[in-house]
């Protein structure tokens, strides 16, 4: 065996290490000129080494928010990087020559960032989200058809893609459970996923709740300020539901944060760098809104860059079947009970209805004829009220522990008599506000005497058009 030399040894080292295709060096002085990278830069910036050596590090990398602290000799742990579609975490170390400080390397602390997430889940105690629940996985999404495939499709490309997501689709076309899937498969799945619902937070208050409040911003807030749920998000997605219903002003200021990747709390001046996808739903028609003035054509544009359009039951027919039978497990799982399916004559009514509530209505459905129907095999022809019936179109819904019995004695009719008498006044009731009003429902909701998310919860409940 040959002889090799300490320095042999030493210069392959330090070569093995710089060439190493799973990780990024690059080097970057102290006015941002790129002084050297590797390999993995290379492939993750698509141009040979001397393309890239020599551009400064801003026009090289315009969505990089990272290019501000070279210009600082601190040394930085575990930042995320966005680089055209690629997401990397890097070390920020000061480099010096002679004592003189001349720059910064740039290593990569993981080869991607599926490492850097398997890494947080083995020393994270809990998956961090900002719902109320477990998240929905692709596994919940019921539909076969071809439209509901090329859905699945696009979601599974939007889960590898960190940009700017915007899904559409009628009220109870299960926007929210496709949203919260492309989460749950995205790299980002162990980072905060926070929702926030446009039409439930009174509009005096939206602005806050997403950009927080710096200390005595007004009267009444917080003495140490709040973060928003735009920080809260940092690093993870941020879910602004019914974006639709966001007033102008407010879209105005969303704008300006997804462009600049920052933001400023109310009553501050100072700007907070952010890493935030931004995934945004809605059941309303935002090019008729952009053309009636009431949607920002440029935020429009900054939210679509990938889109997703949830088809209505009534599109996708032949998957109602398996909606039904796969919603009545679910539903079986929750109350307990022993139902295994419907009767061929109630599956046929099923279909031919056309489900203006979509999936959210059909579930409904199921839920109560689960709580009033003992047999296993369910005959909707033993329910009095069906929504194809025409004063059945909003069947009652009872609350999962009111479980009625075939022999059900003369209260438990009366409770139902007596819970569709409510629910139908609710109804109407909210209608008249809503026609005196306008259709604005924040001043519906004050003429009703409610908060505004109790109305939203309310005509949601009750499958009325949230539009
Ligand atoms: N493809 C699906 N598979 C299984 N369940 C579904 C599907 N689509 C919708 N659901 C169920 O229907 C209900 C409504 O779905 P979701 O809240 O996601 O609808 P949405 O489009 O966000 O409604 P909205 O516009 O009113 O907020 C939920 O309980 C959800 O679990």
């Amino acid at each position: 065996m040959c002889e090799i030399s300490r320095e042999n040894i030493v210069l392959n080292l330090i070569s093995n290490m710089v060439e190493n295709s799973h990780e990024g060096i690059m080097v970057v002085s102290i006015t941002g000129e790129i002084l050297f990278c590797n390999s993995y830069f290379e492939r993750i910036l698509e141009k040979p080494a001397p393309e890239i050596e020599g551009s400064s590090i801003e026009t090289l990398m315009p969505q990089c928010t990272f290019e501000l602290h070279f210009k600082s000799a601190k040394a930085q742990w575990g930042k995320t990087l966005t680089i055209g579609c690629h997401q990397i975490v890097v070390h920020k170390t000061p480099f010096y020559v002679e004592a003189k400080w001349m720059g910064s390397i740039l290593r990569t602390a993981f080869p991607t960032m599926e490492a850097a997430n398997q890494f947080a889940e083995r020393i994270l105690p809990r998956k961090l989200s900002l719902t109320d629940g477990k998240l929905h996985t692709c596994m919940d999404i019921i539909g076969e058809t071809e439209p509901m495939l090329l859905v699945k499709k696009m979601a599974r490309k939007a889960s590898r893609s960190i940009s700017n997501l915007l899904v559409t689709g009628e009220s109870g076309t299960g926007k929210t459970i496709m949203v919260e899937a492309i989460h749950n498969r995205s790299s980002r799945s162990h980072a905060p996923f926070v929702k926030v619902n446009c039409a439930a937070i009174p509009e005096n208050l939206l602005e806050s709740e997403l950009f927080g409040y710096a200390p005595g911003a007004f009267t009444g807030a917080n003495r140490e300020g709040k973060p928003g749920k735009f920080e809260a998000a940092n690093g993870g997605t941020l879910f602004l539901d019914e974006i639709g219903d966001m007033p102008l002003y407010m879209q105005a200021k969303m704008l300006q944060a997804i462009q600049d990747r920052r933001i400023e709390r109310v009553g501050s001046n100072t700007f907070i760098e952010l890493d935030v996808r931004i995934i945004a739903a809605t059941n309303r028609d935002l090019k008729a809104m952009i053309q009636a003035g009431t949607f920002r054509e440029d935020l429009y544009y900054r939210l679509k860059v990938l889109e997703i359009n949830m088809p209505s039951l009534r599109d996708i027919k032949t998957d109602i079947p398996r909606y039904a039978e796969g919603l009545l497990v679910k539903i079986t799982q929750k109350l307990g009970t022993t139902h295994r399916g419907f009767t061929p004559e109630s599956m046929a009514k099923i279909m031919a209805y056309h489900w203006p509530g979509n999936v959210r209505q059909l579930e409904n459905f199921i839920e109560q004829a689960a709580n009033f129907i003992q047999e296993d095999i369910i005959d909707v022809n033993q329910l009095t009220k069906v929504p194809w019936d025409k004063s059945g179109a909003d069947a009652q819904i009872l609350h999962p522990t009111m479980r009625l019995n075939d022999d059900s004695n003369p209260t438990d009719d009366l409770n139902t008599a007596l819970n569709n008498l409510i629910e139908d006044t609710e109804k109407q009731m909210i209608s008249m506000a809503l026609i005196k009003c306008n259709g604005n429902k924040t001043k519906a909701a004050e003429l009703l005497e409610i908060n505004r998310t109790v109305l939203y919860k309310k005509m949601k409940r009750l499958n009325m058009a949230l539009k």
